[in-house]
């Protein structure tokens, strides 16, 4: 379990975290998402006692992480900044954090199989690609076996077959009841291996929720029609309370009925129909239109992307 209670952080007359309160929970993958400059790594520092809040506190199952004997067996944690000594080799660094954190050397050889890097094992760090200093990071953020992991962008870099093994074991160290905190850019791959979110803006709490509930709360799900007499069609949906928007190719986007609602409308009015497909917005549509509703937003209006579609 992480808690964060009023976090806040100033730097000068700019405060980046701003009293954030929130719990992060074992079992599940949480998400930790925000624009550019929202705050994430500052939070995640604080947390990790790198950064010093101006107000309030975290723990770490239950203790603040200066007060952790071995941290790397209480929490593992993978920032964007750490980076080891490049001219060790991968086994010998992991070795060193093994030994300075009480940890089996076993782990080493564990750790280096679970993120695909046995085979670079004893090659240089300072020869590493990206990706497989990513794995690196992760493969040392695993090794004191923790219960909580911490980790800031984990993606970045890594190829396909990587960020497969990544979504597998988050998956499974939430499924063996681990507390697991993640952010990323990449919208697609949250929604694929986060049950919960944390959203921030500029520093403030957006939303604290499940994944469903945060696209059925937040996203804009609609119905998207075509029909040759759009005008009639629309003004029997909207007797039946629906509202709605005209696409650029014509289509009505009816939010308010279900796309078998529309057709039933559409079958009482003897009306005919060219298309019918019912639109979930998708993790990113939905965290896009969040953050651009914020007063004072300076993101811009966007452009909204069609969401995952349903044809029926
Ligand atoms: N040491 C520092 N001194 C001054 N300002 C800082 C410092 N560290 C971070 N900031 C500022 O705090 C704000 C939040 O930065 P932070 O890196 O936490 O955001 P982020 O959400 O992780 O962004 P990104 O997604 O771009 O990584 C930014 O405006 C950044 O410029």
């Amino acid at each position: 379990m992480i808690d964060a209670s009023n976090l806040t952080k100033r730097y000068g007359e700019h405060t980046v975290v701003g009293g954030l309160t929130f719990t992060v929970r074992p079992g599940t993958v949480t998400g930790f998402l925000g624009p550019n400059g929202a705050g994430k790594s500052t939070t995640l520092r604080m947390m990790l006692g790198l950064t010093r809040p101006d107000e309030g506190f975290a723990r770490i199952g239950g203790h603040a992480y200066q007060d952790l004997r071995h941290p790397a067996r209480h929490v593992g944690a993978l920032l964007e900044t750490s980076v080891p000594h490049r001219s060790l080799t991968a086994v010998d660094h992991l070795r060193w954090l093994a030994r300075s954190n009480d940890i089996p050397r076993h782990r080493v050889d564990e750790v280096l199989d679970a993120v695909g890097l046995t085979g670079a094992a004893r090659r240089r760090v300072g020869t590493f690609s990206l990706g497989m200093g990513q794995r690196l990071g992760l493969a040392a953020a695993l090794l004191g076996d923790p219960p909580v992991l911490l980790l800031d962008e984990p993606v970045n870099g890594l190829d396909a077959e990587g960020i497969r093994r990544l979504r597998e074991l988050l998956r499974a160290k939430a499924a063996e009841g681990r507390t697991v905190l993640v952010s990323s850019h990449l919208m697609a791959e949250m929604s694929m291996v986060a049950d919960h979110l944390v959203v921030i803006d500029r520093g403030r709490l957006l939303a604290d929720t499940g994944m469903q509930d945060f696209i059925q709360r937040h996203g804009r799900s609609y119905v998207r029609v075509k029909a040759p007499e759009p005008g009639l069609l629309g003004g029997e949906l909207e007797r039946k309370g629906a509202s709605m928007a005209v696409g650029s190719d014509g289509s009505l986007e009816v939010s308010g009925l279900t796309a078998a609602e529309v057709s039933q409308v559409a079958a009482t009015a003897g009306l005919v129909l060219d298309e019918l497909s019912s639109h979930t917005a998708s993790l990113e549509d939905t965290f896009l239109d969040l953050v651009a509703k914020q007063p004072g937003q300076r993101h811009g209006q966007r452009q909204r992307q069609p969401g995952r579609n349903t044809r029926v």
